[in-house]
């Protein structure tokens, strides 16, 4: 079994971002917040942390955890017009009667660095230029770092938001893949992903993918980022039982994570770059 870790494949994305980065006007990414979810908090730290490692400069315009939809709404409408701001990002959580969904429609579509905003994932769908979430970009760009042939195979994607599942199954068609997206309703969800040669779980529930979802040989994306009581991260595949079965799979933390900041990252320098 390949443990397919991210950290590497996010430094090389980070060096060639950098030199990206260094080539125009120094790019600028405003990340909006709204939360104290401590998940969000850490994950808009790295952000801004990882930004400064390679010459992008981060606002983080923290509205607090009782903004409203409204006040949400101007400051992307702000932000989207500034002509400073290269990248615009609101990050979820949101206070409740906010709908990230609404609001991310706000943003400039050529500052959409996280494929939030609904004409986003329906250029991508359409097959046209975007940028998409930065999570779905980085279970691709796991899969072509490790060469992981695409065309032709089966591919099952567990999960159907439109952060992750919906743009992921989007991207695989892309490569050709075949793809399945299996769901809360799916029945007999264990047939249907033992069925995948390449295998994307983005659910949100911590150990859901277990073994017997897995056929031998399988390469498994694990794309969940699930809390655990003593602090720490867990994904949706139940890592040892599956790692007994599958030919490749990413840990959680070291996997998806770190690839998905590091791309975030690009896409903001290419978005100042943008003709
Ligand atoms: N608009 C929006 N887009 C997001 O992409 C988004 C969001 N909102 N809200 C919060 C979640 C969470 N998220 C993570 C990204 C990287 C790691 C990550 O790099 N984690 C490290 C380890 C962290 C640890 O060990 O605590 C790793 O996997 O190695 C985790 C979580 C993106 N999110």
């Amino acid at each position: 079994m390949r443990t397919l870790t991210g950290k590497d494949l996010a430094v090389a994305i980070r060096a060639q971002t950098e030199a990206e980065a260094a080539a125009g006007p120094q790019p600028r990414l405003a990340v909006v917040v709204a939360t104290a979810d401590e998940a969000s908090l850490w994950y808009v730290r790295s952000i801004a942390k990882a930004a400064a490692g390679v010459g992008i400069a981060c606002d983080v315009v923290d509205l607090g955890p009782r903004a409203g939809a409204e006040q949400i709404g101007e400051t992307l409408t702000r932000l989207s017009g500034d002509p400073q701001v290269h990248g615009v990002m609101l990050q979820t959580p949101l206070p409740e009667g906010a709908s990230a969904q609404r609001l991310a429609a706000a943003i400039d579509p050529r500052k959409d660095v996280d494929g939030a905003n609904p004409l986003s994932l329906g250029r991508l769908a359409a097959g046209l230029p975007a940028f998409p979430p930065a999570t779905a970009a980085a279970v691709l760009a796991l899969l072509d770092h490790y060469e992981v042939e695409l065309a032709g195979r089966r591919a099952v994607v567990v999960g159907r938001s439109t952060v992750v599942g919906k743009p992921v199954a989007h991207l695989l068609l892309d490569r050709h893949a075949t793809v399945t997206v299996c769901h809360s309703r799916t029945r007999d969800l264990a047939s249907v992903t033992a069925g995948a040669e390449v295998l994307v779980a983005a659910v949100g529930r911590a150990g859901l993918i277990g073994a017997e979802h897995v056929a031998p040989g399988a390469v498994v994306i694990d794309v969940g980022t699930n809390p655990t009581d003593d602090g720490g991260l867990t994904g949706d595949v139940d890592f040892d039982a599956v790692a007994g079965v599958a030919g490749a799979l990413t840990p959680v933390p070291g996997g998806v994570g770190p690839v998905t900041t590091a791309l975030l990252l690009r896409h903001t320098a290419r978005a100042a770059n943008l003709p």
